[in-house]
């Protein structure tokens, strides 16, 4: 069993039950041919969601693969079709980081919506400022309508917070959401779109969502509308992002992913109608010892022929 990064001791301690543990060398994560290199002959893979898990890395590692335990609920990573093709069972990690990156999402929200980033780097650069009546003005919640694109577990945990906040919430997604999800009018994307003073992306990375948010999209929100994007990079145009924001299109956006991470597009850095935050998403203490130990628990089930808890599909 190889690891790609080394993992709380929680993780390791649960996988040594089970199997020889090859922990990286290093202590960061590792790149494309040192990973290559470090999977040769493993049976079970446990890697991050900057690990390419592709056709190349696959016959790098051998027939004797059975499991690749992606750190993520996303595995846009991972090519799910080439490991079905080798037998090669695939898992990700659900559930634990839905509090954390819903979180997140408030913080982006409320965050970008009140200003506070261009604050701080107002007080930071020691520019004259003091109290007025229409001194910095953002935007409030309450009776703003928020959209989300894709309501699954993050999504509606996002719209749980947001309803505390007085905010109307409606959804965009492919199926209407099960019984148990909180109230929210499901709508076609054109309409959640146009509809929306907060649009905020939680669906997965897939080919029918990359630049799902391109120009014409945004140039479809409101003027005063805001984009919240904690999903993936590549599900939001940048560049056309950028141009929206120049344009006047939308009124801001607020970043935790970006689509050629960690670059972030120059267009954006400079702008104050922007928050950037470097994929915090599930980035708490907490969050990320469930996700390895889930990961491990996954690896650890293939391995000893079991079910794992949370494959994909
Ligand atoms: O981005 C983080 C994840 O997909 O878990």
């Amino acid at each position: 069993m190889v690891l790609s990064r080394r993992l709380p001791d929680a993780a390791v301690q649960l996988l040594a039950d089970v199997a020889d543990v090859v922990q990286p060398p290093v202590d960061r994560p590792l790149g494309a041919a040192e990973l290559r290199a470090a999977v040769a002959g493993a049976d079970a893979l446990v890697c991050l969601l900057l690990d390419r898990v592709d056709d190349a890395l696959l016959d790098a590692a051998g027939p004797q693969l059975r499991v690749v335990a992606n750190i993520a609920v996303g595995y846009d990573n991972v090519d799910v079709e080439a490991c079905r093709r080798r037998g090669v069972r695939v898992t990700n990690t659900p559930g634990v980081l839905t509090d954390a990156t819903a979180d997140l999402t408030l913080a982006l929200l409320l965050g970008i919506t009140r200003r506070v980033g261009e604050g701080d780097r107002l007080l930071r650069a020691g520019r004259s400022w003091g109290w007025d009546l229409d001194f910095m003005l953002g935007t409030g919640l309450r009776g703003a309508r928020l959209g989300l694109v894709g309501y699954g577990a993050i999504g509606q945990a996002v719209a749980r917070r947001a309803a505390a906040f007085g905010m109307e919430v409606a959804y965009a997604a492919r199926r209407p959401a099960a019984d148990g999800a909180p109230p929210a009018e499901h709508l076609p994307l054109e309409e959640l779109l146009a509809g929306s003073d907060v649009v905020s992306l939680h669906c997965p990375l897939t080919p029918q969502t990359r630049h799902l948010v391109d120009a014409a999209a945004l140039r479809s929100m409101r003027a005063g509308a805001y984009l919240v994007n904690t999903a993936r990079g590549p599900v939001v145009d940048e560049a056309a992002l950028v141009a929206a924001l120049e344009a006047g299109e939308i009124r801001g956006a607020a970043l935790d992913v970006f689509e050629d991470e960690p670059a972030v597009h120059p267009g954006l850095v400079g702008r104050d109608d922007v928050l950037l935050t470097p994929h915090l998403g599930s980035a708490t203490v907490q969050t990320r010892e469930a996700m390895a130990v889930l990961a491990a628990r996954n690896a650890a089930a293939v391995l000893g022929g079991q079910e794992p808890p949370t494959p994909v599909r």
